[in-house]
């Protein structure tokens, strides 16, 4: 069960802004397992955004290697990564980014588009996701119309419309109230425990962090903590 799919070998990453060096992240050793659902944490400014782009491969580091699915992704070149990145990837991100001109299972179906699927493959790859994120319904909504919550859900179903085995979730509940939080935290869960997602959440939200199954904190670009918290089992918000 212990795979490790994502590793981190003395990883550093440095800015520059004018002839200046901004060194974010230093020296950070790290390996996510296969299916796991792990919470960074850490003040503002420790790079814990910096952190996700790199496992994401959307930055490379400075030094180091990221080892995804034994491929060093540092070393692909910017189409590989890209193509690499539609296809294991899925993106959640606090203001939930969906496209205001589409409807919900528009805006579901766009990270399909790069892929060989029909349309009508694609239409209804889009609606199962959205049936799976409790949207079913409100696929011709707008996103004017839906509520934060329901934002989040339908960018979930983007995130896992291609079926990636990785999550990256970046402050998910960050502009949610507690309840809404709660529930889309019982959705990531569910999407981890049901669908075997490996996910890596930054966030703000201690009670968000208790519910992955592992806690890291970054400070100054270091990781400095390293403990196991008690995995939740509520997942009645998302059925
Ligand atoms: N593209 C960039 N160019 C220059 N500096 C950057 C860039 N991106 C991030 N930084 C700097 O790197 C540091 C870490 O940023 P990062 O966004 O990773 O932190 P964070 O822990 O996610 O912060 P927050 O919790 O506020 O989102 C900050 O000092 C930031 O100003």
């Amino acid at each position: 069960m212990s795979v490790p799919s994502i590793v981190l070998r003395n990883v550093s990453k440095e800015y520059r802004r004018d002839q200046i060096r901004v060194p974010v992240l230093s020296e950070l050793d790290l390996e996510v397992d296969q299916g796991e659902f792990l919470a960074l944490m850490g003040p503002s400014g420790s790079g814990k955004t910096t952190l996700l782009n790199l496992i994401a491969g959307l930055d490379r580091p400075t030094a180091g290697e990221v080892i995804v699915h034994d491929q060093d992704i540092a070393q692909m070149s910017d189409s590989a990564i890209t193509r690499w990145r539609s296809a294991n990837v899925g993106f959640i991100f606090q203001l939930y980014n969906l496209i205001p001109v589409l409807s919900a299972v528009e805006n579901v179906e766009l990270p399909l588009l790069l892929t060989r699927l029909s349309r009508r493959q694609r239409r209804e790859r889009a609606r199962t996701a959205l049936r799976i994120v409790g949207m079913e319904g409100r696929e011709d909504h707008y996103p004017r119309q839906l509520s934060g919550g329901q934002e989040q859900r339908v960018a979930i179903a983007r995130a896992v419309v291609t079926d990636p085995y990785l999550l990256v979730a970046d402050e998910p509940t960050g502009d949610l109230d507690r309840d809404t939080a709660e529930e889309i935290l019982g959705l990531l869960e569910l999407l981890h425990r049901e669908f075997r997602k490996t996910i890596v959440m930054v966030t703000h939200d201690p009670l968000a962090a208790r519910r992955a199954g592992r806690l890291l904190r970054l400070d100054k670009g270091r990781l400095v903590g390293d403990s196991q918290s008690e995995p939740t089992s509520s997942l009645e918000a998302a059925s």
